[in-house]
């Protein structure tokens, strides 16, 4: 059974949909204050997380301090769900905007993933919001729905 990653078809195509995606994220008068300041680096860099999660490479672990330094990044911005909405919504045009595949096993599994991820996002952002400091990189895989290969 191919990976996450792989059906998504890899670096390149994680790459591209966060291109995509943060550019709009940028114009986006709801979220786009908040990624004001963003390093140039953070599409490349969201793409290793993503890519590390759907079955890819560990490079975000390896590279980039793992779980530690993605969790920092959200500590206090305080997102509310308005914007975790927005957030979810501009990646998912991204995703078909960039042609992810769009098989219903794969985008409810990537779906799925956004909606875990960005609600603990939302959470952990909150003011006196404690979570735990260490923790592995998630592994997301297909769920109850894989791909049917009779
Ligand atoms: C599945 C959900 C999410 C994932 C996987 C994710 C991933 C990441 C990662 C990996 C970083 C650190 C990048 C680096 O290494 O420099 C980061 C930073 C950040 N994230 Fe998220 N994030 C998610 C949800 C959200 C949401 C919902 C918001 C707000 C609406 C948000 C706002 C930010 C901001 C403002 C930064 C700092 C950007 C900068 O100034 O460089 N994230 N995110």
């Amino acid at each position: 059974m191919p990976t996450l990653y792989e059906w998504a078809g890899g670096t390149d195509a994680l790459e591209r949909l966060t291109e995509v995606f943060y550019r709009e994220v940028k114009k986006d008068e709801l979220i786009g204050p908040l990624f004001a300041h963003m390093d140039p680096g953070h599409p490349k860099y969201v793409a290793m997380w993503l890519a590390e999660v759907f079955g890819g490479p560990a490079r975000y672990t390896d590279e980039r301090g793992g779980y530690a330094h993605m969790l920092a990044h959200h500590l206090g911005k305080g997102i509310t769900e308005p914007q975790r909405r927005r957030w979810v919504s501009l990646l998912m045009d991204a995703a078909d905007e960039v042609e992810l595949p769009d098989d219903p096993e794969f985008r409810a599994a990537f779906f799925g993933y956004v909606e875990w991820g960005t609600r603990l996002a939302r959470q952990n952002s909150q003011p006196g919001a404690e979570p735990p400091p260490q923790a592995p990189v998630p592994h997301w895989g297909w769920g109850v729905a894989p791909p049917y290969i009779p």
